[in-house]
């Protein structure tokens, strides 16, 4: 953990690089693997509200995996997975949209605003913002994303709020869908051109053995990802990860990063330093 000499030197420090990010958006999708992680959040949650401050504009995108997981079991309801996705019928549904839109959301809300921040907490269908469709039938209400209308995230950020978004969205006819929150964060970042979009989760990086928490890539590029997948180097949830932020690089958002929401401070210490804690994922043309 860092005393707050430390922390202040740090920032000291890292102002002239900083600078860069002064006024720009950043959309952060926090992983559900790290909800349960009390200490860190709350140093999580006081580094959001100081970013803040400082006039970066976060958009926070939340996922919940895990909860809803727990609550399948509790409720005696399957869970199954098709690549990655669960598999949602209307009484997952359901649960997914309380658990999401309801207890995480506004816990998440409730913590920034305990260290000073302004959040609200929305979820897709707040403003139209996820136009979604269903994805196929075998998915149940697992939504596909359509298109994406940032104004009412945009107005938000623009008042100094930080938008704590859920990843549920509506099809025409009116159906809750559930969207994987990965692919949410990397819509969203393109459609407010964000500056950088950073996953925090339960690993230290991207690994070149999952097995070995020292083997994290300190950097790669768009390129290679396609070839990590095929090599099974990328699995699971690294999958939506890593496809977003390829997409969201070739979309005109300058870096992504893969960061250990674990680790106290880290996003700080990405956001403020050239040399960052995990995996940031680049163009072919990157030269920074
Ligand atoms: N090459 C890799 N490096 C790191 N993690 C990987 C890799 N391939 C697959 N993973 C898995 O991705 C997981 C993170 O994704 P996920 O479980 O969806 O978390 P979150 O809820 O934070 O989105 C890790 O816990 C790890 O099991
Ligand atoms: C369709 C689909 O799979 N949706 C995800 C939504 C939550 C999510 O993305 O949570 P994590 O960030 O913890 O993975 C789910 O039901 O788990």
């Amino acid at each position: 953990m860092f005393d707050k000499k430390l922390q202040a030197k740090i920032i000291i420090d890292a102002l002239p690089y900083f600078k860069q990010f002064n006024n720009q958006v950043i959309v952060i999708k926090y992983g559900g693997s790290i909800l349960e992680v009390e200490d860190v959040n709350d140093a999580l949650f006081q580094d959001i509200v100081l970013l803040s401050y400082l006039g970066v504009k976060i958009v926070l995108i939340h996922g919940g995996g895990p909860e809803i997981s727990r609550w399948q079991k509790i409720l005696n309801i399957e869970t199954k997975f098709i690549e990655g996705l669960r598999v949602t019928d209307s009484k997952t549904m359901e649960i997914t949209e309380m658990i999401l839109s309801g207890k995480v959301n506004k816990n998440i809300v409730a913590k920034i605003q305990s260290y000073g921040g302004k959040a609200v907490g929305i979820c897709g269908k707040d403003g139209g913002t996820i136009v979604a469709k269903k994805k196929s039938e075998q998915y149940g209400f697992v939504g596909e994303i359509v298109d994406i209308n940032p104004s009412l995230l945009a107005a938000l950020v623009n008042s100094n709020y930080v938008p704590v978004m859920s990843p549920i969205a509506y099809d025409e006819d009116g159906s809750s869908l559930n969207i994987n929150a990965d692919f949410v964060a990397g819509k969203i970042a393109i459609s407010l051109k964000a500056k950088r979009l950073l996953y925090l989760t339960d690993v230290p990086g991207i690994l070149l053995n999952k097995d070995d928490p020292s083997s994290v890539v300190s950097k790669i590029k768009t390129t290679q990802i396609d070839s990590l997948i095929e090599e099974g180097i990328l699995s699971r949830g690294m999958i939506p990860k890593t496809l977003s932020a390829k997409e969201a690089i070739e979309s005109g958002v300058e870096a992504v990063h893969i960061i250990d929401g674990r680790e106290p401070h880290s996003l700080l210490l990405e956001v403020l330093t050239p040399e960052g804690v995990g995996t940031m994922i680049v163009s072919e043309s990157y030269d920074k």
